[in-house]
Order: C-alpha cells, then sequence, then structure tokens
C-alpha cells in the first residue's frame, strides 16, 4: 500500500468547565467534548524524508514544516516504532484554523492512524492514545469522536451513549485565537474579579439531554469557563453570540478556546434558516451547518 487518506472531524466543547491552574501550566477541566460533521483530510504516502502540504481553509496559517502538528504525530509514532519511517502527509483543510474546533488535533490523529496503517504497525487504539496525550490535550479525543467526557487536561476520555443528532450552526471569525493566551486570559479574569474557583464538575443536566437526546435542554446548558476570557480578547464575539439568540438558536457558545461560535438548532431545517440569518445579519466571516455526534477518524 503506497498511500492511506484518512478524514477526520472537528469538535465542538459543549461543557468546559476549567479548573485551577496545576502546576505544570495546565488546567484540571471536565471536557464534554463532541465531534461535528466538519471534516480534514490527511492523506499520507510512502515517501523516505518526512513532508507536509496543506491545501484549503486558512492553510496559509498552518505550519508547512516540522512544527505541523500532524508531522509530529508522524514523528512520535515512528519514535514509537522505534524505526526511522519516512511519509509525505498532505492535508484538505476544511476546520477553522486556531478557531477552537480542535483542526490541528483532528490533522495529528488522523496522522496516527494513516500512517500506523501505511507503516503496517498494527498499533491498537490505546498505544494511539497514549502518543495522543503527549501531543495535545485535544488529541485523545481526536482519535475517539463520538461525544465524551474529558478529565485530567482533557485527555482522560469516558465515551457517552448520545440518542439521535444534534444540529449545529457554527459562525467562523477572522483571525485565531490561541489557546495558551485564551486560558491565561482566564486566569487574569478570575484573579482580577476575585473569583473562587471551584474543583471541575460535570453537569448532570446536560448529560442527561444527551442520553435523552433533548436539544432544549441542551441548550439551557451549554457552557464554556473561557468564553468571558474569549469575548474579552475578542469583543466582536458579543455580538455575534446575540445574534445567534435574537434569532431562534436554542443556545449558543464560544467553541472551545474561540474564535467560532456554535449555535444549537432545533432541527436540519432549522440549522439553515439559522445560518440564513447569521449570515444575513454580517456577523461572522462565513456561516456553516453541521450535525454531531460523527465517529472519529476513518480511512476512506
Ligand atoms: C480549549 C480546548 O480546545 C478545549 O477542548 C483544550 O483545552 C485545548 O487543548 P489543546 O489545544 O490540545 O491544548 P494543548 O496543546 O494541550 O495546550 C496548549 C496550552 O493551553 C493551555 N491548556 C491546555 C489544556 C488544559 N487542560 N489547560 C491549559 O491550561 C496551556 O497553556 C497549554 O500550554
Ligand atoms: N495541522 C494543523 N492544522 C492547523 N493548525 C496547526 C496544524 N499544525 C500546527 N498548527 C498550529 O496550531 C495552531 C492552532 O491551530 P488549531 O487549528 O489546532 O487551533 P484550535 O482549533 O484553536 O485548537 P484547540 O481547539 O485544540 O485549542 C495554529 O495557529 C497553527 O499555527
Amino acid at each position: 500500500m503506497n498511500s492511506v487518506t484518512v478524514r477526520v472531524p472537528a469538535k465542538v466543547n459543549l461543557q468546559l468547565a476549567v479548573g485551577p491552574l496545576r502546576d505544570d501550566g495546565y488546567h484540571d477541566l471536565v471536557n464534554v467534548f463532541h465531534a461535528v460533521s466538519i471534516f480534514d483530510e490527511v492523506t499520507a504516502t510512502a515517501e523516505t524524508g518526512m513532508s507536509v502540504r496543506v491545501e484549503g481553509e486558512s492553510a496559509d496559517q498552518v505550519p508547512g514544516d516540522r512544527d505541523n502538528l500532524a508531522i509530529k504525530a508522524a514523528l512520535a509514532l515512528a519514535g514509537h516504532a522505534g524505526r526511522s519511517y519516512g511519509v509525505h502527509l498532505f492535508i484538505r483543510k476544511s476546520i477553522p484554523v486556531a478557531g477552537g474546533m480542535a483542526g490541528g488535533s483532528a490533522d495529528a490523529a488522523a496522522a496516527l492512524v494513516a500512517c500506523n496503517e501505511l507503516w503496517g504497525l498494527g498499533l491498537p487504539l490505546e498505544d494511539l492514545m497514549e502518543i495522543a496525550a503527549d501531543l495535545g490535550s485535544d488529541v485523545p479525543f481526536a482519535l475517539l469522536g463520538g461525544t465524551a467526557v474529558g478529565t485530567g487536561r482533557g485527555e482522560r476520555l469516558t465515551p457517552l451513549d448520545v440518542a439521535g443528532t444534534f444540529h449545529w450552526v457554527f459562525a467562523l471569525a477572522d483571525g485565531g485565537l490561541s489557546t495558551a493566551t485564551v486560558y491565561a486570559e482566564c486566569d487574569r479574569l478570575r484573579q482580577a474579579t476575585g473569583e473562587r474557583v471551584a474543583w471541575p464538575q460535570a453537569a448532570e443536566p446536560l448529560l442527561a439531554a444527551l442520553r435523552e437526546g433533548n436539544a432544549e435542554i441542551l441548550g439551557t446548558e451549554l457552557r464554556n469557563d473561557l468564553q468571558p476570557a474569549a469575548v474579552m480578547l475578542r469583543g466582536s464575539l458579543a455580538r455575534t453570540l446575540d445574534a445567534g439568540r435574537e434569532h431562534g438558536a436554542l443556545g449558543s457558545l464560544v467553541s472551545g478556546s474561540g474564535p467560532t461560535c456554535a449555535f444549537l438548532a432545533r432541527s436540519e431545517a432549522h440549522a439553515g434558516e439559522l445560518a440564513a440569518s447569521l449570515k444575513d445579519a454580517g456577523v461572522a466571516r462565513d456561516v456553516i451547518t453541521a450535525h454531531g455526534p460523527v465517529p472519529g477518524p476513518v480511512i476512506v
């Protein structure tokens, strides 16, 4: 086999409860991840060296060298296998870059799956999960897909049963936000307001809404502790979130570290209407619809 292509989804965080800052610079989380139908595609082709080419959504903002998370993933996998394998990775991006939808993590997960297959390593998911956790806090979920609760820094995962399908609208922003900067701003705001930081807890009503497939309740339970920080860093997001509510979204929140905003709709048709209204309102660079949960990386 000379070439393997893997399709991998973006994520939105349905609950992101951020605990106190740890000594290692990370925060303990309760992170309810949900994979949605916006996909990057990573093609791994046998080659002697390691190289990457990126095309599509904001490709010019993605590193074309060893800083690319997908190349880091391939190198980590080769290191784990104890061999100096080579690969060329071609990434077709649709997931917004630095948008809070874990695009880089998705590409890293896809590269792990593709290279595991291309190099005939046959490593089980557990091994790939360990390598993933070293690459970034979001990478283990990107390997898993579906809907799952992440604890620790988000890398310890418990899959959740979800009834049915939820329909989403995503408002994409101009330019990204750095994840580290948003967490630092969250700490700064907490210090400035003297907020007592509680140990993060999963919200039972949110988990019940997922189990029951109840979009109305899920909409009211969406929470992101990073949202005030993202809105502080990018004031225009307040207007985008308001517009979603005004146009009938069941719930709205900043996705992860932002600046993408997510809106929950009643149905696929409602998502289409909401997307059209948000486009007309001019509150986003682009507006797209998607559904979730969807499975993790799939070899196509
Ligand atoms: C915001 C989220 O996307 C929500 O899923 C994640 O928590 C971020 O995951 P990620 O992009 O994979 O982040 P990493 O590459 O692991 O970490 C980038 C930076 O984010 C901050 N970070 C990340 C995860 C975490 N639990 N606490 C943190 O404080 C740290 O400053 C870290 O240096
Ligand atoms: N394959 C990749 N795709 C996108 N960005 C990458 C990739 N590899 C490295 N990067 C770098 O990582 C940064 C963050 O990109 P990414 O799209 O993963 O952000 P994000 O979606 O906000 O992440 P998260 O939701 O996990 O916090 C980018 O600014 C880019 O420089």
